[in-house]
């Protein structure tokens, strides 16, 4: 009933947007259902609207809050709470048609009442319950359950409100949360809700577990079918320790009352220290040595190999202490705290490891926010396991640590259908997160644009007295722990307490994304060519895109009219943006595994989040007039060659208008020294075969055959098109249109979202529109997919006959990068691929920098021009300039 509920309005709220937008030629005008989401409806022009790049107005880019759920613990209150992000994709006409065409419906989908959402992660100490109360009423999270039949319409006053909360807080000040927020508390096992926690994480998300071992973080890939049983320890105020043998089956097999509380407790009164965090900052310039009774303090500076001990070894935690005649004020509090944190680590993931023997399990999950993903204390509890296992037990960490009971109460809440979710569902952001110095929460999350804009110009002013979405301190070398049984001291400031610190992001649950069907081995698929794991690459990439900056500022602010407005958005993106870079410079695994694409894809999104939509459509439309004037040229000469000369002629032109890219340094210097046809022309005459990479006669051979014997033509060919402008217009569109005369029908694959100058889906119709006036083919195949129906095309020889013909479409991919990850991939797309037996990747993104090494079940034709010296050298030891025609066929 609910869901039926939900989709009446949601088609109600769809007919009316139509409306309201139905009449807008303005293609900016639209929202998609695909990752990234930007709410664009209501989107409104500011000021005049003759002015060139006016402004453009996102009322609803605001989030709709629908649930939350608690984790009260003794020393912190976890929250999980949901934003309802309105995704009702208005469905555009090419959509529909594509829809129709591919056979895609929404009917068989089992509804989902709140998927298409956001999940955000809050922390607040258990002491100051208080902040956690008014960070709930000021963002109204109390307000309009999943099970309330509307989410607005549920008043502050309502008496059944529920909230779901675990942890012994649930009990101890379920009186406080009905007196202060009308809400009352259903309380759910702490235990069920922990390991439904876990299990949800290690399977939904792709890089949630990771092993630490001497300062390294390894991103560890759980197989789902391959997960049970392990040990999971949760390491909160106290430690428990569960044996899991599947979703809901588990036993408490051990615990102990040693263990965060402690560490914080203990060090406290030790050291006076007012923080968690000052008391960890305190270790990490600590030296055992001077507390703890080494073996060597017994032994007379010598090792006890013969139980292979050497001197170094804590013998006693805190022994030394006992034969010196010190008070504690003796004692410097950096090694008191170090000392303890030592002692209790250790004794943690020596328990854990006996209990791990006791069971005859080798995996043993650490979480609880004692970890609070500080290096040495997950150094030390990895060696601990590692010590006394002999290497026979692994001990893993999780980025969600001390979230896992909060989520699992979440999970509580029933029809949500969150469990249902897959990996390639849920996507990661890291918008700007809460307003947090020295630790502290100031107020609730930044949303509201003009808040974090504030924040950011705030952050400017007082530089690293802020602490939120930045770095504290400039990139270390390592994290190194070095020899391990005496450590250094660990420099470098602890990163701000809070969900600000960004380790963790934002969930968005995407429903609609699939895994793309012709991935060849699905598991085995990594899209990134380039693995920044590799310092140098990591630091090369950095200063590339540091470099950009400024450039990338400009057009951003020139495409919303230079106002006062765009530029006080770009210098918050510029410094949204260095910050995110510079976090990364500093821990390149803090938001997961880092790839080349994460990076190119982050500066898209964070573009988004200032509310950029699109920085290069005026580039993209100059670009496409002048392209458009010159292509009817193009296809007269391209038709009066032979069919061999014809297809080295298109890839070679492929290749040679690849060469427009602003997102390449080198070619946007280019663009100075001559117009869009000129360099074009340049580009072409330059195209020498062999290509650095050639593999064009292999590919002939499939397309026309040697000899006498002449091949099936292809099905259907997916083509993932890359630049607005010659790139599409005299490049791929001519290529395209070759495919269809042979009789193969084509889908161009383009982005969801803008990035850089990439033509989008949304785009597409109009270009091919203009593009069908000079052509009868494109023009029939796009009327036949659909493409022509309400494009006021000028058709200049009038025929409008309806000629059976191979169809042309258009599908969006689900992306808003200049890469493609084929995990995460648009529900029409993945429906497109099905029939389809040649895919043609174009541009350094979607072909070099992601899926280059990847195989597909089908015909696969890769296609680039490498627009940068370093990955020319690395990649094909070549030089900048040099192309890429790769072919592999079908596996
Ligand atoms: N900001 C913080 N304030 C207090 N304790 C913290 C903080 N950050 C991490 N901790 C550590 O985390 C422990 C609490 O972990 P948590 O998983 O939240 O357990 P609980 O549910 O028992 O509160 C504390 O005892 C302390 O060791
Ligand atoms: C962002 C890009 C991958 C886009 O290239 P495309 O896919 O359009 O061919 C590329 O411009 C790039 O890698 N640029 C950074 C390198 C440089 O400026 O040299
Ligand atoms: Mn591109």
């Amino acid at each position: 009933m609910e869901g039926n509920n939900d989709n009446n309005n949601t088609r109600e709220k769809e007919i009316k947007e139509e409306k309201e937008m139905g009449s807008s030629s303005n293609s900016m005008m639209h929202r998609s259902s695909s990752r990234p989401q930007l709410d664009l409806t209501g989107a409104a022009i500011q000021g005049n609207f003759e002015e060139r790049n006016p402004t453009i107005l996102l009322p609803n880019q605001s989030d709709d809050i629908s649930h939350l759920a608690l984790d009260i613990g003794g020393s912190l209150i976890k929250l999980v709470y949901f934003s309802r992000h309105e995704d009702n994709p208005a469905d555009d006409k090419r959509k529909r048609s594509i829809k129709k065409r591919l056979g895609i419906s929404n009917g068989n989908r089992r509804s989902y009442p709140i998927l298409g959402g956001r999940l955000h992660f809050v922390k607040f100490e258990t002491r100051k319950l208080n902040e956690c109360l008014d960070f709930i009423s000021t963002k109204q999270l109390h307000v309009g359950g999943i099970d309330s039949p509307s989410y607005s319409s549920r008043l502050l006053t309502d008496e059944n409100a529920i909230i779901k909360a675990t942890g012994g807080g649930a009990h101890k000040f379920a009186d406080v949360f009905k007196e202060r927020l009308g809400v009352s508390i259903d309380k759910e096992d702490e235990m069920d809700c922990l390991v439904a926690g876990a299990n949800f994480l290690l399977k939904a998300i792709r890089h949630e577990a990771f092993t630490h071992m001497e300062g390294q973080k390894e991103f560890v890939q759980i197989d789902h079918n391959d997960m049970f049983p392990y040990l999971l320890v949760n390491i909160g105020s106290g430690v428990s320790m569960m044996k899991v043998d599947g979703d809901g089956q588990f036993e408490r097999v051990s615990g102990t009352n040693v263990g965060g509380g402690t560490y914080w407790g203990l060090g406290r009164l030790l050291t006076n220290c007012k923080s968690f965090d000052e008391l960890l900052e305190l270790s990490q310039r600590g030296d055992n040595k001077n507390v703890d009774m080494l073996v060597g303090d017994i032994y007379g500076g010598l090792d006890y190999s013969k139980i292979g001990l050497s001197a170094s070894t804590i013998a006693s935690s805190f022994g030394r202490t006992i034969s010196e005649s010190k008070e504690l004020s003796d004692y410097r509090p950096e090694d008191i705290s170090l000392s303890l944190l030592r002692m209790i680590s250790y004794n943690i993931g020596q328990i854990s490891y006996l209990n791990a023997l006791r069971y005859g399990l080798k995996r043993i999950f650490f979480g609880g926010f004692f970890i609070r993903g500080h290096a040495y204390t997950m150094d030390t509890i990895s060696f601990a396991v590692q010590f006394w296992s002999k290497g026979q037990a692994q001990a893993m960490f999780l980025r969600h640590e001390g979230f896992l009971c909060a989520l699992g109460a979440f999970m509580s809440y029933e029809k949500h259908g969150l469990d249902d979710l897959m990996a390639h569902q849920l996507v990661e952001r890291f918008p700007m997160g809460a307003p947090c110095v020295d630790g502290k929460i100031h107020g609730p999350p930044l949303v509201d644009l003009n808040e974090k804009i504030s924040w950011m110009e705030k952050f400017m002013q007082k530089g690293t007295e802020i602490t939120a979405p930045v770095p504290m301190a400039p990139p270390p070398g390592t994290t190194g722990v070095g020899g391990f049984e005496r450590p250094f001291s660990m420099g470098g400031t602890l990163r701000s307490d809070s969900s600000a610190s960004l380790n963790i992001g934002v969930l968005h649950l995407v429903p609609t994304l699939d895994v793309f069907p012709l991935l060849a081995d699905p598991k085995m698929y990594e899209p990134n060519t380039i693995d920044l794991a590799d310092r140098s690459e990591l630091e090369y990439w950095f200063t590339v895109l540091s470099e950009h900056l400024p450039d990338l500022v400009d057009k951003a602010v020139a495409s919303e009219g230079g106002t006062d407005d765009a530029k006080r958005r770009g210098a918050a993106f510029a410094r949204a943006f260095s910050a995110h870079l510079r976090r990364l410079m500093e821990e390149p695994a803090a938001y997961g595994k880092l790839g080349l694409a994460n990076l190119l894809e982050m500066r898209e999104e964070c573009l988004r989040e200032f509310q950029f939509v699109d920085a290069y459509f005026s580039i993209k439309q100059r670009e496409n007039e002048a392209s458009l004037a010159v292509l009817s040229d193009l296809l007269m000469e391209l038709d009066s060659m032979k069919e061999d000369a014809r297809l080295l002629a298109l890839i070679e032109g492929v290749l040679a208008a690849n060469i427009f890219d602003w997102g390449s340094r080198a070619c946007v210097d280019l663009y100075h020294k001559g117009t869009i046809i000129e360099i074009y022309r340049m580009s072409r005459k330059k195209m020498h075969r062999p290509w650095q990479v050639d593999d064009f006669d292999a590919f002939s051979k499939r397309m026309l055959g040697s000899g006498n014997e002449k091949p099936q033509p292809h099905k259907r060919a997916l083509l993932f098109v890359d630049n607005s402008g010659a790139d599409i217009v005299l490049g791929m569109l001519p290529l395209a249109r070759e495919l269809l005369r042979r009789g193969t029908e084509v889908v161009l694959v383009a982005n969801s979202l803008p990035a850089l100058n990439d033509v989008t889906a949304m785009e597409l119709p109009e270009i091919v529109a203009e593009a069908a006036k000079h052509c009868d083919i494109l023009r029939k195949a796009a009327e036949a997919g659909g493409l022509l129906v309400d494009a006021m095309v000028n058709i200049q020889d009038g025929s409008v006959e309806n000629t059976a013909s191979v169809p042309l479409m258009v599908v969006e991919n689900g992306c808003g990068s200049p890469c493609i990850d084929f995990r995460q991939v648009s529900s029409e797309l993945a429906a497109a691929a099905k029939d389809a037996d040649l895919i043609i990747l174009e541009g350094m993104g979607r072909a070099l920098h992601t899926n280059y090494n990847a195989h597909f079940k089908c015909d696969a034709l890769k296609l680039a021009m490498v627009k940068n010296q370093r990955l020319a050298e690395k990649l094909v030891k070549g030089n900048i300039y040099d192309c890429v025609c790769r072919y592999e066929p079908s596996r």
